[in-house]
């Protein structure tokens, strides 16, 4: 693994550095899993518990949500939940994490102090997370990170989310910034799919959500176990 120096980068900087959110900013799965568990005894199943969750996580809400029913209902695929059972879990999944995103939630640690190095060391920043917008800007908003970032694409707020490049190479656009000095940062395959398809650079977390695989196996051009690593 070659060292954390960002050599094709102007002063070892990257110009502009796009952060996935769940897995690599902020440890989101317990409030996640204290929905999905609401959502599951409400419909009338067992508890799945965090562990599980951690492993949903990465793909938006309605995946999770599909996720947990297919577990729940025995189901092989997230695609063979019946849509009225979706419908009624994610009405349940929703008005519950409005309430209740940002109670156990944290930011990991390390990341605040490269926010603010890369803050005055005067890199652009941007979130492009995979979280539908109506919890993005409140979880960012509670922990007081809103101040750092630029832009902030989440789930919804395109036609199309991570893995398809779009979002990042729409926040290059927004900042104009080329993706050959963007950095993404994050934790997932998706992560790493959207950065290889926008032609970006990716650096990638161990310590987040990714279905239960180890990062390493998606090949990202950096891994570390901890932000400060990128200060
Ligand atoms: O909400 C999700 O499923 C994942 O969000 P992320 O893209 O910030 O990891
Ligand atoms: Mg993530």
């Amino acid at each position: 693994m070659p060292d954390l120096l960002i050599p094709s980068y102007e002063n070892g900087l990257p110009q502009l550095a796009l952060f996935d959110l769940d897995g690599t900013l902020i440890d989101s799965a317990p409030d996640l899993a204290d929905a999905v568990d609401f959502m599951l005894l409400e419909s009338g199943f067992s508890a799945a518990g965090e562990a599980l969750v951690r492993e949903w996580v990465g793909n938006g809400a309605p995946m999770l949500i599909k996720r947990a029913l297919a577990h729940a209902l025995e189901l092989e695929e997230p695609q063979q939940v019946a849509e009225a059972q979706f419908q009624s879990a994610a009405s349940i999944f929703y008005d519950r994490y409005d309430e209740y995103c940002c109670v156990r939630t944290r930011i990991y640690p390390g990341a605040e102090e490269l926010l603010q190095h890369w803050r005055d060391q005067g890199v652009a920043m941007g979130i492009v997370t995979n979280k539908p917008a109506r919890f993005t800007q409140p979880i960012l908003q509670a922990l007081k990170l809103e101040q750092y970032f630029a832009i902030s694409l989440s789930g919804d707020s395109l036609p199309v989310k991570k893995p398809d490049p779009t979002p990042l190479l729409h926040a290059c656009e927004a900042l104009q910034a080329q993706p050959g000095s963007t950095l993404m940062i994050g934790d997932s395959i998706n992560d790493v799919l959207a950065a290889r398809h926008a032609n970006m650079k990716i650096a990638c977390v161990t310590y987040g959500y990714n279905h239960g695989e180890d990062i390493r196996d998606a090949n990202p051009d950096w891994v570390m176990d901890s932000l400060i690593e990128l200060k």
